[in-house]
């Protein structure tokens, strides 16, 4: 999970890319970075950091031209600490690219290797971003018939790009001297939707919260497989590229990634968590009677929707225990379990009198590596609780995630290998309730608007162990694990900046 933003405009696109890249920031806190485009010529910042640390006014007044993209990054694959593995990425030849991406390639090995011994093309890093950029811009060169490029030359090489790659991928390049480019994966995994401004500008970003936010109608979600090309003249076209799209987007989005004031795929994130919290209430009741439970307490952030419904359902009080300090960002997408750790006490406080000789229960979005649960039940208990149950929102993460959520290895998840039970004893809680899989599936499936587009079901894997591509392996999930740098779960050694190994 990363954020991307384009924009094609006739006035200049700077501050509108940062202004949506701050509405995007939830999805990704490392490294931020925009390039735009003027008479052929890109300009590019980008460095590790937050958006408001990233861009001081003199980086700001070095992006001219009124066509430009942006990405926040959350580091999935490659080297966590590089400030080279920044988005975008930037290649010259054919006629100049840059590229944001926002997923995780699970062939990124066998491409490198492809693309050296193949195509004799140099890759620097050991960003899967960069192997996608590279690809893409070998099959621009190989479906250029004449100049100018024509948008049915582009949709071929989208064409050609999906047969090649797989996992995941919403993408936004912007081919110099001729237009932005913007496509999404076969399963629609990653979101990625299109909107207008009232002046003629198009934005195309992860979220629809970065289009509301800056004044723009949202049109659509671009469909699985979709590209659409957008040329200088400010003129849409748009294709299917793929050969057999179905529309799969990880549930992991409506659970925990998007922020609740967003839309996607006609599904409305708020509702879905609304509708989780409901569905939990009734596995709630079945374990512990809501007699028992004297106050129901959200885990803040993003668990707040659930939690309320959950309450109004029970009928138990919901009160706020824990305040958030908003200075500190997102625990889970930090990278390396030392400061995720740390950060849960900074960023939560107890008020103790909601917690003092009370049965609580708390509630949480989710239950990953259990960096949240355990220091949370524990400082309830500190505060005074009698009883702490602990009831999540979704169901046990058992599984890797390999398409762009960082959970690359089984072992450091709480519930691999573990029954509810032992999970409970290691969180230290009175009881654990989960959702079940089948209810998670149907709650978000209910949040649907009714004019959504079909959907063919969810990415669901770190809950099912179901990959919708199909082509996940055991050697897949090894290695891409081993090309983590940069964090406690990766490879330990940071100075590993690869240079590409041409026997690999
Ligand atoms: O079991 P864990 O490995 O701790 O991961 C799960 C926790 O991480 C997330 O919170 P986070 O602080 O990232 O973001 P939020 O403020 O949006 O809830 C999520 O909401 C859970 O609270
Ligand atoms: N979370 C993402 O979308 C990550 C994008 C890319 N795989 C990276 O690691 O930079
Ligand atoms: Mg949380």
């Amino acid at each position: 999970m990363c954020g991307i933003v384009g924009v094609a405009s006739n006035a200049p696109v700077n501050q509108l890319i940062y202004d949506a890249l701050l509405l995007l920031q939830h999805r990704g806190q490392d490294a931020a970075g925009i390039v735009t485009q003027l008479d052929r010529k890109f300009f590019m910042h980008k460095a590790k950091g937050m958006v408001r640390d990233v861009f001081r006014t003199r980086n700001m007044r070095a992006l001219p031209g009124n066509n430009g993209l942006g990405q926040v990054r959350y580091p999935t694959a490659g080297n966590a600490f590089s400030e080279e593995e920044a988005q975008p990425f930037y290649v010259n030849a054919p006629f100049g690219l840059v590229l944001v991406h926002n997923g995780n390639l699970t062939n990124a090995h066998a491409l490198k290797a492809e693309l050296f011994s193949e195509d004799h093309r140099h890759i620097n890093t050991e960003s899967d971003s960069e192997v996608l950029l590279n690809v893409l811009a070998h099959e621009i060169d190989k479906a250029t018939r004449g100049l100018p490029l024509k948008p049915d030359d582009v949709f071929e090489s989208v064409r050609r790009v999906h047969r090649r790659i797989q996992g995941s991928y919403a993408v936004i390049s912007m081919i110099a001297g001729h237009g932005l480019l913007a496509f999404r994966d076969p399963f629609g995994i990653r979101p990625l939707c299109i909107g207008r401004g009232a002046d003629g500008t198009y934005m195309v970003a992860s979220e629809s919260v970065a289009l509301d936010g800056t004044g723009h109608v949202f049109e659509r979600d671009i469909a699985p497989g979709e590209a659409v090309f957008i040329d200088l003249a400010g003129k849409a076209h748009f294709m299917q590229c793929a050969d057999a799209p179905q529309l799969k987007p990880c549930i992991f989005e409506y659970v925990y990634l998007a922020r609740p004031d967003s839309t996607m795929d006609g599904i409305s994130v708020y509702q879905a968590r609304l509708n989780l919290g409901e569905t939990l209430a009734k596995r709630v009741v079945s374990m512990v009677p809501p007699t028992d439970i004297d106050v129901i307490i959200p885990i803040p952030e993003s668990s707040r929707p659930s939690a309320t419904q959950l309450a109004h359902l029970l009928g138990v009080p919901y009160r706020e225990g824990f305040v958030k300090n908003r200075y500190v960002g997102r625990t889970f997408i930090m990278p390396g379990q030392g400061v995720r750790k740390k950060s849960v006490r900074q960023k939560l406080n107890v008020i103790a009198s909601e917690f003092k000789g009370r049965n609580v229960l708390l509630v949480d979005d989710s239950i990953v590596r259990g960096t949240t649960s355990k220091e949370i039940v524990q400082m309830a208990r500190d505060a005074g609780a009698r009883k702490v149950y602990l009831a999540s929102a979704a169901p046990p993460v058992r599984f890797p995630n390999v398409y762009g959520i960082d959970m690359p290895t089984p072992e450091e998840l709480v519930a691999h290998n573990r029954t509810i039970d032992e999970v409970r004893d290691l969180i230290g809680c009175d009881a654990l309730i989960y959702q079940d899989v089948d209810a998670m599936k149907q709650a978000v499936r209910a949040a649907m608007a009714s004019d959504a587009p079909a959907l063919d079901g969810f990415d669901a894997s770190c809950f099912d162990g179901v990959y919708v591509t199909g082509d996940v392996s055991a050697g897949d999930i090894v290695r891409l694990n081993e090309k983590r740098v940069g964090t406690e779960e990766g490879a330990e050694d940071n100075s590993r900046l690869a240079l590409p190994n041409p026997s690999e």
